[in-house]
């Protein structure tokens, strides 16, 4: 059975994709997930673009085991020095060299021929393999660019010490058969291309990208790079997840496998897209809400009277089971460890006990607690842990159809004073924020606002996520709660108190 490695940049490019930023604990936390999920590479980030992605990826490093973790660098030795910087005590570190050789993007964007193109690819990849024994070079823009001008660089950046070779698909440009084409045309004229490990990294500008990456592996590639749930820059990634279960599904055909533990797919796509914040259409492959669910008479008798009839993946491939074990107000300590565990949280003894409090308080409002509900509450405790500038103490709204709607609310500052306020608005959520605007003497600019409901039940719990403008820069924030209202004003409060983190630490000048 042949090999696939699968790399995975959630944590690099997933983190481009438009009105997401996360925190440190938030990387961290996908991180684990990615290890747990047998990922063979990590793209923990770009350690030159902030301080804060710096901290994070030297975070990762440290603490992640069982995989390579890879940072992302331009041929800039500034860029270089900082992957090592935050790489340097990973347990297999590896330089991701990134620079474009299509035309357009060679001579409108680096302003460079591709004669030098040429030599600062050689100088910088030199550069690297003197700290990096594994060293990825990759073409960006390489399938708008001229194959004979990238066999001759990927020769050369061999030679100079590349171990892996990545030729992107950076605006979701080729297709199945081309893309196949460039790879064995590689294969053909790179004379040292046994040297390397060939990888594919694809965009679903055409909706293809995962169409793409299967024809690179049939092509020969050793390597495919994706994103947990496709997301990333403008229409995302390949999707790792489909890419990996197709490969097991149709193992009969492309006899190859990736290593990863498939059972915890439904977990990691989770755990992505409520940190992110970025929805999992219902429709979408392998990890929708839908992908499951059969609806019309027809296919419902089939699946009755045998389910391989409609259904190609079985739900525990994926990590999905009907759960036996229902939590509720009658739950003790045991279970709801038990059920932590399984979800694959990492908590510390404190962590626990603060979880379980909160669990058993949602208990009272809520009969059945799903794992939806306990990932929610697990990740609010998480985002709350770094104390928090300002806090919800109390909130009241007055709505009536006829009536104006005002709220009074008060927050907590860190140092413990209370600080209260009312005013009206056009809507409930309008007039929480701009209360929240009054008590912080300071407008907030509000550039997107989200909601959606962890289950389908009345009881579900409301999770909002914002994005917001305050003091110069931009934040998001993510509350939950039974009630909206009280999940939008946490998420408010969220994004400024991250704001407020990202402040202090830019004016001590730490990451
Ligand atoms: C295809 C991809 O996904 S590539 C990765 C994209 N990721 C990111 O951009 C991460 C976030 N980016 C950032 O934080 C910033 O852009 C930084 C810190 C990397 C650079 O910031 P700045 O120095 O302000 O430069 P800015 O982003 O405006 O422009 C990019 C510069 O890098 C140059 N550049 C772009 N790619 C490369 C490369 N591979 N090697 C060398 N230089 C490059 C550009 O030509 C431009 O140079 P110029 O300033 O001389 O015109
Ligand atoms: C940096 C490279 C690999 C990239 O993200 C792209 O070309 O899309």
């Amino acid at each position: 059975m042949r090999k696939i490695e699968i790399f995975d940049t959630t944590l690099r490019d997933g983190e481009q994709s438009a009105g997401v930023n996360l925190h440190t604990h938030e990387k961290l936390e996908i991180a684990y997930q990615l290890a747990r999920y047998g990922v063979t590479v990590m793209e923990a980030g770009y350690p030159a673009s902030s301080p804060g992605d710096f901290d994070a990826v030297s975070q990762i490093a440290r603490a992640v085991r069982g995989c390579t973790i890879a940072g992302l660098a331009r041929h800039v030795q500034g860029d270089i020095d900082a992957v090592w910087g935050a790489l340097q005590h990973a347990e297999a570190p590896r330089l991701h060299l990134f620079i474009a050789t299509s035309p357009i993007h060679m001579r409108d964007k680096l302003r460079m021929t591709p004669d030098q193109v040429f030599e600062t690819a050689v100088a910088m990849v030199k550069y690297g393999a003197r700290k990096f024994p594994d060293i990825e070079w990759s073409a960006e823009d390489a399938t708008r660019s001229d194959w004979d001008f990238l066999a001759k660089i990927v020769t050369a950046v061999i030679d100079a010490g590349a171990t892996v070779i990545n030729l992107p698909d950076t605006v979701g440009y080729t297709t199945p058969h081309e893309y196949g084409s460039l790879f064995r045309y590689m294969l053909d004229h790179v004379p040292n291309i046994h040297k390397a490990k060939l990888s594919a990294h694809c965009h679903d500008d055409l909706g293809m990208a995962v169409a793409n990456s299967i024809a690179a592996i049939e092509a020969g590639v050793h390597q495919v790079e994706g994103t947990i749930n496709g997301i990333g820059e403008r229409a995302g990634n390949a999707s790792i997840e489909e890419i990996a279960v197709a490969l097991a599904i149709r193992r009969d055909f492309y006899q190859a496998e990736t290593g990863l533990d498939l059972t915890q797919t439904v977990r990691t796509s989770r755990l992505v897209s409520k940190l992110t914040g970025m929805v999992v259409p219902p429709n979408k492959a392998v990890v929708g809400a839908n992908a499951f669910a059969h609806e019309s008479g027809i296919h419902q008798d089939g699946v009755l009277k045998n389910v391989l009839t409609y259904e190609i993946i079985r739900p525990e491939m994926v990590g999905l089971s009907s759960n036996a074990l229902v939590l509720g107000k009658h739950s003790g300590r045991h279970a709801f460890r038990g059920k932590c565990e399984e979800l694959g949280l990492h908590l510390t003894d404190d962590e626990f006990n603060q979880l379980f409090q909160n669990f058993k308080l949602l208990t009272e409002k809520k009969k059945e607690v799903t794992d939806d509900d306990i990932l929610a509450l697990a990740l609010e405790a998480s985002a709350n842990s770094g104390r928090p500038h300002y806090e919800l103490a109390s909130m009241h709204v007055s709505y009536g159809t006829h009536a104006i709607t005002t709220t009074t609310l008060a927050i907590q500052a860190a140092d413990g004073t209370v600080l209260q306020e009312a005013a009206t608005g056009n809507g409930s959520v309008e007039a929480i924020y701009r209360t929240i605007e009054r008590l912080l003497n300071h407008p907030v600019d509000l550039q997107d606002y989200r909601i959606q409901s962890t289950t389908s039940g009345k009881d579900s719990l409301a999770e909002v996520y914002v994005k917001v403008g305050y003091q110069g820069m931009v934040g998001s924030g993510r509350g939950v709660d039974n009630d909206v209202l009280a999940a939008s004003a946490k998420a408010f409060l969220d994004a400024i108190n991250r704001i407020a983190l990202k402040q202090e630490f830019k004016e001590v000048g730490v990451s």
